[in-house]
């Protein structure tokens, strides 16, 4: 079984990830890592500390002269800001006369709505938004990339590629009728300011991002996941949680800010009449062929063998510079939220976290259907499997009990 773990403070000495489960032998170097990082960075509307800040990856354990061992391996990103917060995030006890005047350490009473800050408070007893925002942060979405490079490479071993794009900006949608973009457009795409596949959309998305800026104000968006190469059958109609769509639901819904999730044409879909929503079927030698991708690749809970498309939709980033209204918790008074830096649109990074956390989803549910403690023994299996899935004309493998299919209720059979 694949699963990783994340640990680390936004402003803290570093950030860990763990990833156990990935087979031997996949290629991965330090500077990949380093370039996936880089990429999380990019975007037009990103707050002053992606300028400023290095992310410095060690790749601590479970790598061997650029192959993976099989072993937990162990990513750790830096902060290159540790020195200046070394005082407010020491792990040990620290003298208070340390402390006092640092304008970092001054206790942060005016939380934020749309953040974790006031909720975290409560729950874990704090009496300043500090100890919450440093795990809230979406800095933690660096080890997460960190780690779904490690699922990337693995996947491009089984010839599995993903890319994500930006498909909103505020109110700037990119129209229905551009062409969805694959792996070969991954260099157009991070060069693009918004990573948007469509120059004149990009344009308007600039320009509103210029103008949120302006107005004091931030922007959320959405982007797409596309995911090429996976065969049929990744996931399971069986059982809710064995759904390839639930689990990649719940691994996009688990980024900071991401509010919904849809599934190929998604919401879309649920406005058109049958006959306009679903993937229709045609013969194609020995094979099926899909005369659309409306679902998206995914039918029953399964991959089915068409490009994967996932979107994820985020809400406007909770730091207002046209500050919110808020309440001191430390006078009961009124009081507008915090405010320090922040991005206006964090969007384009949003996309590269959601490329990461798919990665790792399909990763994990590749290495469950097919197995192998090396990348050669995943291929095999994958490769057998392909070769031995029924053709058109076949016997089908297994049938019912007694050898009969099953029959259809008499109001669903045709007159
Ligand atoms: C890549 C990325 C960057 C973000 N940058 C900021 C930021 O600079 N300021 C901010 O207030 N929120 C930022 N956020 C969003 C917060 O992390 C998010 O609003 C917070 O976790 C609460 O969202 P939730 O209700 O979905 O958990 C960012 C999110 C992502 C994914
Ligand atoms: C540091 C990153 O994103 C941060 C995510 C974030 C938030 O509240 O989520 C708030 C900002 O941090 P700060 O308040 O220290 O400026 C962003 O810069 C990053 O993505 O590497």
């Amino acid at each position: 079984m694949l699963r990783w773990l994340t640990s680390g403070e936004s402003h803290g000495r570093s950030l860990v990830g763990i990833l156990e489960g990935l087979p031997a032998g996949v290629p991965v170097s330090t500077e990949d890592v380093q370039a996936a990082l880089a990429r999380r960075r990019l975007g037009y509307g990103r707050g002053a500390r992606m300028k400023f800040e290095q992310d410095q990856v060690s790749l601590l354990a479970g790598v061997r002269h650029g192959l993976t061992l099989g072993a937990p391996v162990t990513i750790e990103v830096g902060n290159t800001e540790w020195p200046k917060w070394e005082k407010v995030m020491a792990p040990d006890p620290i003298d208070p006369a340390e402390l006092e005047g640092l304008a970092r350490n001054a206790p942060l009473t005016r939380p934020r709505p749309g953040h974790a800050d006031y909720t975290g408070m409560q729950k874990y007893g704090f009496s300043e938004a500090r100890p919450v925002l440093e795990r809230a942060s979406a800095r933690e979405t660096a080890t997460r990339v960190a780690l779904g490079t490690l699922a990337q490479q693995f996947l491009a071993q089984l010839d599995i590629t993903t890319v994500s794009h930006t498909t909103a900006v505020g109110p700037v949608e990119v129209p229905e009728d551009v062409e969805t973009p694959s792996a070969a457009d991954v260099e157009r795409l991070d060069a693009d300011p918004l990573r948007c596949t469509d120059p004149a959309t990009s344009e308007r998305m600039v320009a509103e991002v210029d103008d949120a800026h302006k107005a004091g104000e931030t922007l959320g968006g959405s982007v797409e996941v596309v995911v090429d190469g996976l065969p049929p059958g990744l996931g399971s109609y069986v059982h809710w949680d064995r759904r390839l769509d639930s689990r990649l639901a719940g691994a996009l819904m688990g980024i900071q800010a991401i509010k919904g999730v849809e599934l190929g044409d998604g919401f879309r879909t649920t406005r058109r009449r049958g006959s306009a929503a679903h993937d229709e079927m045609e013969p194609d030698g020995e094979e099926v062929r899909r005369s659309s991708n409306r679902a998206g690749g995914v039918e029953g809970g399964m991959s089915i063998g068409t490009p994967l498309r996932v979107r994820a939709g985020m809400k406007p980033i909770a730091t207002v510079p046209k500050s919110l209204r808020t309440v001191d918790t430390a006078t009961g008074e009124a009081a507008t939220a915090h405010h320090q830096r922040s991005d206006v649109c964090a969007v384009p990074a949003a996309g590269v976290v959601a490329e990461a956390m798919v990665a790792l989803v399909i990763a994990q549910a590749v290495l469950e259907k097919f197995g192998g403690d090396s990348v050669a023994e995943v291929r095999r299996n994958l490769e057998g499997y392909k070769q031995n899935l029924p053709r058109l004309g076949e016997e089908p493998g297994v049938a019912g009990a007694d050898g009969d299919p099953l029959q259809a209720p008499a109001a669903m059979q045709d007159e």
